[in-house]
């Protein structure tokens, strides 16, 4: 499935949080959307999976423009990690993953037994084997994540849309999940602050500043030291890994400034 957004406009109480924006994804993309704090990716990403309404501009799926879908058809289409996905309520985590069935249930009948197979298929994938009667509030920031993540493979939509979804993973889940990710193979648009793990995963990447795309291209055309001055104001260096031939990105805090002018005087 390709997806694209077209000229996104999006403003609240008079303040210009999207300008003009366009992206697209082809079909099995892996694309990152990078940009400092505020600088509009929560709000691109929730306007392309509608928890949003853009003042202007439209989002297609497959061509198909996505305000002309209903929600369930949507939610075949599309499964989103947003960054404020937790509840109030008192749900197992069976519960929480088999949300992600609702779009493709209907009100009687079904295939119970292929639904649980699929439900803890999911689980294992994300290392959650038997925590099926875990209440989903009991749950560290980590494990929230990985059961929505189950959540959105039992969806089994063709479209992921990801925010920030390594937050709150310790670096060992967090490769497992863009491993994960990558290994689906499915249409993806994820926000990412790590722009190791950008540079490491996505095929290509959009850059963020102000509301406005600033670039895009591929992790080497895009993470490059002015691009991450510019952008993000921070001095890094930028190689290849020799063994996996990766890109990476050293980056120079103040005090490692500070204490090379030392050396220097
Ligand atoms: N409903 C709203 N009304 C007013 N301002 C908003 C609203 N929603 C978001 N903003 C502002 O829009 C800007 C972009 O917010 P957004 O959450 O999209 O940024 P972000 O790039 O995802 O940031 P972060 O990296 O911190 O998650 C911020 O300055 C935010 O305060």
């Amino acid at each position: 499935m390709k997806v694209a957004g077209e000229q996104l406009s999006v403003s609240r109480e008079g303040r210009r949080l999207l300008a003009d924006v366009s992206l697209h994804v082809r079909s099995g993309e892996l694309v990152g959307l990078i940009g400092p704090n505020g600088s509009g990716k929560s709000t691109l990403l929730k306007s392309i999976y509608r928890a949003l309404e853009p003042d202007a501009g439209r989002v297609t799926l497959d061509d198909r423009p996505l305000d002309r879908m209903s929600a369930r058809e949507a939610a075949q289409k599309m499964a989103v990690v947003g960054q404020e996905s937790s509840t109030e309520f008192e749900f197992s985590v069976a519960e929480i993953v088999q949300m992600g069935r609702h779009p493709h249930q209907r009100f009687f009948g079904g295939d119970q037994q292929g639904e649980r197979a699929l439900l803890r298929q999911a689980l294992v994938r994300v290392g959650l084997d038997g925590w099926e009667d875990r209440s989903f509030l009991t749950l560290s920031g980590g494990e929230k994540q990985r059961v929505l993540i189950a959540r959105c493979l039992v969806q089994q939509a063709q479209f992921l849309v990801l925010d920030e979804p390594t937050n709150h993973l310790d670096i060992r889940y967090q490769l497992q999940l863009m491993d994960l990710i990558g290994e689906l193979g499915l249409t993806t648009l994820t926000a990412l602050h790590d722009l190791n793990l950008a540079a490491a995963y996505c095929d290509r990447i959009y850059v963020i500043a102000d509301g406005r795309i600033a670039l895009s291209g591929t992790p080497a055309e895009v993470l490059t030291p002015e691009v991450l001055l510019d952008v993000f104001g921070v001095q890094a260096e930028v190689s290849t890994h020799p063994q996996t031939g990766r890109l990476r990105i050293d980056f120079f805090s103040n005090w490692q400034r500070a204490g090379e002018r030392a050396e220097r005087a």
